[in-house]
């Protein structure tokens, strides 16, 4: 099937493999995956970035972060800017994840701040937004994304938004083994694109590639990707290993 838009699969490791890990699967990663028609980006930890760059020279998988904070420097213990990422070759920050919503304390105005400062290094964000499964059996999903979407993406300007992807992730599907249905993620993702179409203007919104994200594995990618407002995966568990995330890549 041909997409409308570049389909675009990104890996998000999460807070796994040590340095040495991640040469071995780069290495391997290499040898298994050259694929132009899909737009390849994986987020290892940013322990693991410069060994990913190095090992992913001269190949057309791009480099992502999982996490940036908005500043551009200064007193900000443990934190890494959008600068110091780019110096090592990263193109994507996954931005307003859900772990880091419940477990960090991110809301939508820091999200906010780090798309802009994202944007402004000439990064591209790929901002996170969904519903937790409270939300959704009080049939509150629709609000939930609406109001994600517009708090996220505020401020931005046409060619700003030209950069973003986003990634539709469910929390109840993420790590869960419960992926939402195909039909269900088509659904919302195309009310997260009219939302983005009143928000901006049907060029924009027609031209935004949003992925869908939880519980993806190599058995279900070709499901969701045959789903016309679908462009791509945001991969947690199953991008771990190189077999899963080639074959998820290649659905
Ligand atoms: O959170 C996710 C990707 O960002 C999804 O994780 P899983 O694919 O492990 O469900």
């Amino acid at each position: 099937m041909v997409k409308k838009r570049t389909p675009i699969i990104a890996g998000n490791w999460k807070m796994n493999k040590t340095a040495n890990e991640s040469k071995e699967f780069f290495e391997q990663l290499t040898e298994n995956l050259s694929v132009d028609e899909v737009e390849t980006v994986v987020c290892p930890p940013f322990t693991s970035l410069q060994m990913a760059k190095e090992k992913l020279a001269g190949s057309s998988i791009k480099l992502g972060a999982q996490n940036v904070h908005f500043e551009e420097s200064g007193a900000y213990t443990g934190e890494v800017s959008p600068e110091m990422l780019k110096d090592l070759g990263v193109e994507y920050a996954i931005v307003g994840h859900s772990e880091r919503r419940a477990m960090f304390g991110e809301d939508d105005g820091i999200i906010n701040k780090k798309v802009l400062a994202v944007l402004k290094s000439g990064m591209k964000p790929i901002l996170c937004i969904g519903e937790s499964l409270e939300d959704r059996e009080s049939k509150k999903t629709e609000r939930i994304c609406s109001v994600q979407i517009e708090r996220g993406l505020k401020g931005l300007t046409d060619q700003q938004l030209k950069n973003i992807v986003i990634a539709y992730e469910p929390v109840w599907a993420i790590g869960t083994g419960k992926s939402a249905t195909k039909e269900d993620a088509n659904d919302t993702i195309g009310f997260i694109r009219k939302t983005i179409e009143q928000l901006t203007s049907k060029e924009i919104a027609n031209q935004m590639r949003i992925q869908y994200g939880g519980s993806v594995k190599p058995e279900n990618i070709s499901d969701y990707m045959a789903m016309p407002e679908i462009d791509g995966a945001l991969v947690g568990g199953a991008s771990l290993k190189v077999t899963s995330f080639v074959d998820i890549v290649k659905f």
